[in-house]
């Protein structure tokens, strides 16, 4: 059986996914152009890693890329509690301007852990960029640390979506779009 015969609801194709991308990268380029230092990306492991990889190569400054992961999510639609941090950055933040890079933010449980966890370490700002936010799941309030911005990709309807690093039980991170599976494949 096909990968895209799992698909009940394309939310955003390819085409369109890229071409956000490109619109968010533009943004970034003209915010911290102005910038002295350069700004360090920091990719959320594992469901930002497309959109992360997609996003600094379009970025027209030099930047520091590193990767950090926070475990909050079972291997389904629930999350498991709060989020621990399981893979901490490689280079120091302390002074940094620090963006950090999500697929998607839900409850903001796992951005909330991140941020408090890179605001102790003395990043001087940090800022998001979410390609999905879906607000209306909402639990803890994303508090940015100094002048950091929040720049979103879409605003995710109350889908469990898949596609463009995100899975459901590990599967479909691989779709090159973001959907909404069968109700069977939700098992
Ligand atoms: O706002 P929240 O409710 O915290 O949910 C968002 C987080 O959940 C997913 O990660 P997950 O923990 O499933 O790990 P993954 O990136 O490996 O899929 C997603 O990649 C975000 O990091
Ligand atoms: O809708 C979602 N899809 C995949 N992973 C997620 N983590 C939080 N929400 C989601």
């Amino acid at each position: 059986m096909s990968l895209d015969s799992h698909i009940e609801k394309v939310l955003w194709t390819q085409d369109q996914t890229l071409d956000r991308v490109t619109q968010l990268a533009s943004q970034i380029t003209r915010d911290f152009k102005s910038v002295p230092d350069p700004p360090l990306f920091v990719g959320v492991a594992t469901g930002a890693l497309f959109f992360f990889a997609d996003l600094v190569r379009r970025i027209q400054l030099p930047l520091s890329v590193d990767l950090v992961r926070a475990q909050s999510y079972g291997s389904g639609t629930l999350s498991n509690g709060a989020p621990s941090i399981s893979l901490d950055l490689k280079l120091d933040v302390k002074g940094k301007h620090v963006v950090l890079v999500e697929d998607i933010v839900d409850t903001g449980c796992t951005l909330s852990c991140l941020i408090a966890h890179l605001e102790a370490k003395g990043a001087s700002s940090v800022s998001i960029c979410a390609f999905l936010d879906k607000p209306s799941r909402r639990k803890v309030p994303i508090k940015l640390v100094g002048d950091g911005k929040f720049y979103k990709g879409f605003e995710c309807p109350d889908y469990f979506v898949v596609g463009y690093g995100m899975d459901f039980a590990e599967l479909y991170r691989n779709l090159p779009y973001i959907g909404v599976l069968k109700p069977e494949h939700y098992k």
